[in-house]
């Protein structure tokens, strides 16, 4: 048998452009940004596609409501082809559609990595403007691997204000950095930056400091791509499968519009 070159790529033929979402910390709403994102990328009008790449803790099948859906397998031989669940516009993949939600994924690294490289390279996308793909926190085993088997347009890195997060949010960089990884880092996303009371539209509160995504992005060189504020009931909508689409808050489906265009204009040339 022939041994498997680590660093061959998955063929998606089709895809356009594969955008990472990432941050160095645990919980600042990388899947928030990457749902949304992914949903005000298909709203512009943009064939979208989503990767929920966190095997160990899967938000997607959550976030889009699809807890009890199961992907259409095709045989063909002995190849499997499984199909992305479409949603709000979006199609979804996530190994959760495959386990129970209150089963956890004991898989060490290199069982990790294979069930990555295995679910990337049977979905099948077809003609995908957007591909976004949600990282776990961190720079372990996951991203090595997606970085090393998929052709990456890019990677979008959130934080929240606090220097602990950005601190993070700077390792995250640097892998993408790295000289055998270089990966562009397209911009940072700044997420819960400011706290608008729907009493009160004109003021502003900074909760977790100010300041953190423009100091990001300027020592990376990059844009600050949005700032999203911290708004009550994203929690409960993602929660019940909703996009912050839903949200009586206006405010923050419009800087999600925003970064899509953002998003899409510094790609225009690949769509
Ligand atoms: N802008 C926001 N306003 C209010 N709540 C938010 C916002 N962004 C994210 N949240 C909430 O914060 C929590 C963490 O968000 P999320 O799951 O997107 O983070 P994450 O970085 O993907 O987490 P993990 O590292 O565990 O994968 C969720 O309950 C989410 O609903």
């Amino acid at each position: 048998m022939k041994p498997q070159d680590p660093f061959e790529k998955i063929a998606m033929p089709g895809v356009k452009n594969v955008i990472v979402v990432a941050s160095g910390k645990g919980g600042v709403g990388k899947s928030t940004v990457s749902a949304n994102l992914a949903v005000a990328l298909a709203r512009e009008g943009y064939k979208t596609a989503l990767f929920d790449a966190d095997l160990y803790g899967p938000s997607a099948p959550i976030f889009f409501g699809l807890q009890d859906q199961k992907p259409e397998v095709i045989k063909e031989g002995e190849h499997e082809q499984i199909i992305p669940i479409e949603k709000y516009g979006v199609k979804i993949m996530s190994i959760g559609f495959f386990i129970l939600s209150k089963k956890s994924l004991i898989w060490r690294g290199p069982a990790a990595t294979a069930g990555l490289v295995q679910l990337l390279s049977t979905t099948q996308w077809g003609e995908t403007d957007f591909l976004i793909i949600d990282f776990p926190p961190g720079t372990g085993d996951i991203q090595l691997t997606t970085i090393q088997k998929l052709n990456l347009t890019g990677a979008i890195l959130v934080t929240t204000p606090q220097h602990i997060a950005l601190a993070d949010a700077q390792k995250a960089a640097d892998m993408f950095h790295t000289p055998l990884i270089q990966v562009p880092v397209l911009g940072v996303v700044e997420n819960m930056s400011y706290f608008t009371p729907t009493q009160h539209p004109d003021e502003k509160y900074y909760l977790f400091g100010q300041g953190g995504g423009e100091k990001l992005a300027h020592q990376l060189g990059v844009p600050l791509l949005a700032k999203i504020p911290l708004v009550a009931d994203v929690c409960e909508l993602s929660d019940s499968g909703k996009t912050i689409f839903s949200s009586a808050d206006h405010l923050i489906g419009d800087q999600f519009q925003q970064l899509a265009q953002q998003v899409s204009q510094l790609l225009v040339t690949h769509v």
